[in-house]
C-alpha cells in the first residue's frame, strides 16, 4: 500500500516538476545564448543601482555616460533602465526601431495623474495615442491654428506695453514670459485667461514637474510600496485635485455653452477661430465613463480623458515654451557680444521706427540661431521617457528586455564633444553654417523636440510664440542687469525635473530701444 502510494506521489512530483525543470533548462540556454545587456555600473543584489537614485537627472547621466558609452544600462529594482546618449544610439531607438521603443514608462505617478492613463503624452502607442496623435496634427496644434492664434499677438502687445511702464527698473522676466506662455496656452486650450489663483497654477504645474521626474521606490520594488519615504502619495493625491479644481469647471462652462449653442445653431456652423481646443475636444465626448480608450478603435473622450489630455498641454506647453525664452535672454546678457550682434541685426532688418512683424522672422537669421542654440544647451525636456513593447537588439550587440525604461538624454547629444566643438559655450553662429544640424528631429545631434513617432506635435506653436515673444523683447528694449551685475555673475544652475528651468528666476532693467511709441 505504502509502496503503491510512494510511486504514485514519485510520478506526480515528476509530472509536476518535468515542465518547470523544462523551462529553468530552456531560460539557462536562452540566457547564455542571447546577446548581454548594455554596460553598466554594477548594482547590489535586489535593489541594483537603486543607490545611484541621486544621479538619476540628465547631468549625472550624462557623467555615467562618459565612462560605460551612448547606451548602458542600470538596473532599478526590478526594472531594467536604458540610457541613451549618443546620436547613433538615438536613432536606433527613435527612427530605425521607433515600433518597440515608442510606448512610455507606466511608474506610479503617471498613472494617478494622468487618471490611470487616460492622457495623450504618457498613453502607450495602440489605437488611442494614434487617433489622438492625428487629431493633434490635423487639428489642435496645426499651423493653421497656430498661424491663426490671435492670442499669441495680444499676450506679447500687453507684455511689451507692461514692460515700457517699467523702464529703468528691475523686472523679473521669468515671471512675465511665465504669465505670457499661461495665457497664450490658456486662451487657445481653453478659451479662457486664467485671472485667479494664477501663483497656485503656477505652484502646481512645478509640482508637477517634480512628481513626473520623482523617483518613487515602489515603482521599481513594488514591495515597498508601503515605505513611501519621500511622502509622494499624499503629494500625488494633493496635485491632481489641485488640478482637478482648475480644470474641472472649465470643462463644466464648455459643456454649459455647447448644449447653449447646439440649442440655437448647429455646432459645425460655428466659425473655427472661435474653438478652443476644449471645444475639439467636447466633440469626441462620452459621458459612459467606462470607456476604455486604449483599445477603442472610436475616438470617445471621458471627462477624465479631457482632463488628462488638457494637464498634458498645460503642463507640456507652458513651462517648456517660458523657460526657453528666460534662457534665451539669460543666455545673451551673459554674452553681450550676441546680444549686440541680435540687436544690430534687429536695426539693420526692422529699423528703430516700428516693432517687429511676424513676416520679419524669416529675415532674422542671427537671431533664429540664438534660438536654436539656446534649445541646444538648454532642452527644456532634457530626458526623453520611452519604454519598449518587446525585447530588442540594438547595434546588433546588446539586448533591451520588453518593458525596460529608455531615456534618451538630449542634454547629453547637445552638448556631445563628438558632434560639437566647444559643446558647453553659448556660439549662435555654429547654426549659421549650411551644414549645421537641422532642428526637426532629422539630424540625432540636435533633438530639443524629440523625433520620430513620439516627437512634438506642438512644434510649430512653441517655434512661433518663443520666437515672436523673444524677438519683440530684443527689439523694443535694451537690457542691463541690476545692480551692477557683472555678466559673469549670472546665475545659470537648473532646476531638475521633467522639465528644467532656471533655479532663480532672470532680473533685468530695460530701457526703451525704439523711436516710435510702443503701441504702434
Ligand atoms: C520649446 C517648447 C517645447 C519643447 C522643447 C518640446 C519638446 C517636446 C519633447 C522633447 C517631447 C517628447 C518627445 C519624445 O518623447 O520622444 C514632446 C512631446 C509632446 N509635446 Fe512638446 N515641446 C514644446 C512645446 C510644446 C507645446 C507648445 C505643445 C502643445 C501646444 C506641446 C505638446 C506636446 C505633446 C502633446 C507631446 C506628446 C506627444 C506624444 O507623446 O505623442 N509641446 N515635446
Amino acid at each position: 500500500m505504502h509502496e503503491q502510494l510512494g510511486v504514485v506521489l514519485n510520478s506526480t512530483l515528476m509530472v509536476l516538476l518535468a515542465p518547470t525543470l523544462v523551462v529553468l533548462i530552456l531560460g539557462i540556454i536562452s540566457r547564455l545564448r542571447r546577446k548581454p545587456y548594455p554596460p553598466g555600473p554594477r548594482g547590489l543584489p535586489i535593489i541594483g543601482n537603486l543607490m545611484m537614485a541621486d544621479q538619476l537627472n540628465h547631468r549625472g547621466l550624462a557623467k555615467l555616460a562618459q565612462s560605460y558609452g551612448g547606451l548602458f544600462h542600470l538596473k532599478m529594482g526590478f526594472v531594467h533602465m536604458m540610457v541613451v546618449s549618443s546620436p547613433e544610439v538615438a536613432r536606433q531607438v527613435l527612427q530605425v526601431q521607433d515600433n518597440i521603443f515608442s510606448n512610455r514608462p507606466e511608474t506610479i505617478a503617471i498613472n494617478y495623474l494622468t487618471y490611470g492613463g487616460a492622457d495623450f503624452v504618457f498613453a502607450h502607442c495602440g489605437p488611442f495615442w494614434r487617433m489622438m496623435r492625428k487629431l493633434s496634427v490635423m487639428r489642435l496644434f496645426s499651423r493653421k491654428r497656430t498661424e491663426t492664434w490671435q492670442s499669441v499677438r495680444d499676450e506679447v502687445d500687453h507684455i511689451v506695453k507692461v514692460l515700457s511702464g517699467r523702464v529703468g527698473s528691475p523686472v523679473n522676466i521669468g515671471e512675465h514670459v511665465f504669465n505670457l506662455t499661461k495665457n497664450v496656452i490658456y486662451r487657445a486650450a481653453l478659451g479662457t485667461k486664467m485671472s485667479d489663483g494664477q501663483d497656485k497654477f503656477l505652484a502646481v504645474l512645478q509640482e508637477l514637474s517634480q512628481l513626473f521626474g520623482a523617483l518613487n521606490i515602489a515603482d521599481y520594488i513594488p514591495l515597498l510600496k508601503w515605505a513611501d519615504p519621500n511622502g509622494l502619495s499624499d503629494r500625488l493625491v494633493k496635485a491632481r485635485s489641485t488640478l482637478g479644481g482648475f480644470i474641472d469647471p472649465i470643462i463644466d462652462d464648455h459643456l454649459k455653452k455647447k448644449k447653449a449653442v447646439n440649442g440655437h445653431v448647429k455646432q459645425e456652423n460655428k466659425v473655427e477661430d472661435d474653438f478652443d481646443i476644449v471645444d475639439e475636444l467636447l466633440n469626441f465626448y462620452t459621458e459612459d465613463d467606462k470607456v476604455h480608450q486604449q483599445d477603442s478603435q472610436d475616438i470617445k473622450l471621458t471627462r477624465n480623458n479631457i482632463k488628462a489630455i488638457i494637464m498634458d498641454i498645460t503642463f507640456g506647453a507652458t513651462e517648456t515654451v517660458a523657460w526657453t525664452i528666460e534662457w534665451a535672454i539669460t543666455e545673451l546678457l551673459s554674452n553681450p557680444e550676441y546680444m549686440d550682434r541680435v540687436q544690430q541685426e534687429l536695426t539693420r532688418v526692422v529699423g528703430l521706427n516700428r516693432r517687429v512683424e511676424e513676416s520679419d522672422l524669416d529675415k532674422l537669421p542671427f537671431f533664429k540661431c540664438c534660438m536654436k542654440e539656446t534649445l541646444r544647451l538648454h532642452p527644456p525636456i532634457p530626458l526623453l521617457l520611452h519604454a519598449t513593447s518587446n525585447d530588442a537588439i540594438i547595434g546588433g550587440q546588446y539586448y533591451i528586455p520588453k518593458q525596460s525604461q529608455v531615456l534618451v538624454n538630449t542634454w547629453a547629444i547637445g552638448r556631445d564633444p563628438n558632434s560639437w566643438s566647444d559643446p558647453d559655450r553659448f556660439k549662435p553662429e555654429r547654426f549659421l553654417d549650411e551644414s549645421a544640424p537641422e532642428i526637426k528631429g532629422k539630424d540625432f545631434e540636435f533633438i530639443p523636440f524629440g523625433s520620430g513617432r513620439r516627437s512634438c506635435p506642438g512644434m510649430g506653436l512653441a517655434l512661433f510664440t518663443l520666437e515672436i515673444c523673444a524677438v519683440n523683447l530684443l527689439h523694443c528694449f535694451t537690457w542691463e542687469l541690476p545692480d551692477g551685475m557683472k555678466p559673469s555673475e549670472l546665475n545659470m544652475d537648473e532646476t531638475f525635473g521633467l522639465t528644467i528651468s532656471k533655479m532663480s528666476r532672470l532680473v533685468a532693467v530695460p530701457s526703451h530701444r525704439l523711436l516710435c511709441p510702443l503701441n504702434s
